[in-house]
């Protein structure tokens, strides 16, 4: 494939999120900005600053500490389910480490998660815990914890830091679907949502020294499986996304996210969205931190285009099917041997 080009990806600012509210001027503007930066590109920088920078590095801190632990803790965090435990010590990518927390609107998958690394409690995992929890339950309009709301505590961890990535996540959903004349389906779309939290550390800093110019790699290419992945790094880039054959870097700003879409909303779409390969090249030298929220459809939930996205123009592209299903073929020998870009169409392609 032809080598990376100083092209850059589109960036969207919702800085001024309090303003943007639907059947505004300024939700117009900006729905048109998703939908087409999701159309070219298949991903956006997001300016997005509702996370405050300390709770942000806090976050960041806690991803250092839990890859220090040893091997066999880290194993720890195993699921039967694909991609939803540890992944790492793979030979052909040496730098690649990383730890999921499944299901993330389910407070017992987080403490489980913590239970691993402090099973006698950690003020640090707890903080962060406590922030998602109460976003979650804000969501999702639970009473009780809009009770607990009610604490400084919970209301500045709510505003600080969980709310916001599944807020945007909401938001950008409730766009696409209605610039698709989808606004009747989004309910569908969101109560059917479950959310997958990775931690990833990519250890540049063990790249033999050579050629300075060279890059090692990261993470191969691959198109994420769920609707839409938000991503934040340190300060660290070597994300690419692959467009017509060429690599672009995907380098942010230290508070931005990297949006991307992935092949639910391709199937969703019924191919009006598109998944891009995407891949992480590695710097000689410095370590890499990615945290990574993936909003899928809930296991057991077939995915399927709405109707309307279907007529004798656009005939069907995807047959339904269910996440889990799609993420274990990636991990089939088929899957291995597919070239990414086909994978899904080998999956459920009509
Ligand atoms: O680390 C990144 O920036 C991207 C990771 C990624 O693509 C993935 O985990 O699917
Ligand atoms: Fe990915």
């Amino acid at each position: 494939m032809a080598s990376t080009k100083l092209v850059k990806v589109p960036t969207i600012d919702f800085s001024n999120h309090q303003d943007l509210k639907p059947n505004t001027p300024l939700w117009e503007s900006k729905k048109i900005q998703v939908f087409e930066a999701l159309q070219e590109y298949g991903c956006f920088e997001a300016i997005y600053d509702k996370v405050p920078k300390d709770i942000r590095e806090e976050t960041f801190s806690i991803s250092k500490e839990i890859f220090e632990f040893p091997l066999e803790t880290k194993l720890k965090n195993i699921s039967e389910k694909p991609t939803h435990g540890y992944m790492g010590m793979i030979p052909q990518l040496p730098l690649y480490e990383s730890l999921c927390i499944p299901d993330l609107l389910n407070p017992k998958s987080l403490q489980s998660f913590a239970n691993i690394f402090w099973p006698q409690g950690n003020q640090h995992f707890w903080y962060v815990y406590l922030c998602f929890y109460f976003a979650l339950a804000e969501v999702f309009k639970k009473v009780e914890i809009v009770l607990l709301l009610s604490t400084p505590f919970a209301r500045n961890l709510v505003k600080s830091y969980s709310n916001p990535l599944l807020e945007l996540d909401e938001m950008l959903k409730r766009m696409i679907s209605e610039n698709l004349g989808l606004k009747n389906h989004i309910d569908e779309l969101l109560n059917a949502n479950y959310i997958l939290f990775r931690f990833t550390q990519y250890k540049g800093s063990s790249i033999a020294s050579g050629d300075e110019n060279n890059k090692a790699a990261g993470l191969g290419g691959h198109t994420d499986g769920n609707f839409l992945s938000i991503i934040s790094q340190n300060e660290v880039n070597g994300l690419q996304i692959n467009k017509n054959g060429e690599w672009i870097d995907v380098n942010i700003s230290p508070n931005s996210y990297v949006v991307l879409s992935g092949d639910s909303f391709t199937a969703w779409t019924n191919g009006r969205l598109h998944s891009p390969v995407h891949r992480v090249e590695m710097p000689r030298g410095s370590d890499r931190y990615s945290i990574q929220l993936f909003s899928l459809s809930k296991p057991g939930h077939f995915i399927e285009a709405p109707k309307e996205m279907v007529d004798e123009e656009h005939p069907l592209l995807f047959k339904p099917f269910e996440i889990l299903g799609l993420l274990g073929y990636g991990a089939t020998e088929a899957g291995y041997t597919t070239p990414p870009s086909d994978l899904f169409k080998a999956y459920c392609g009509v």
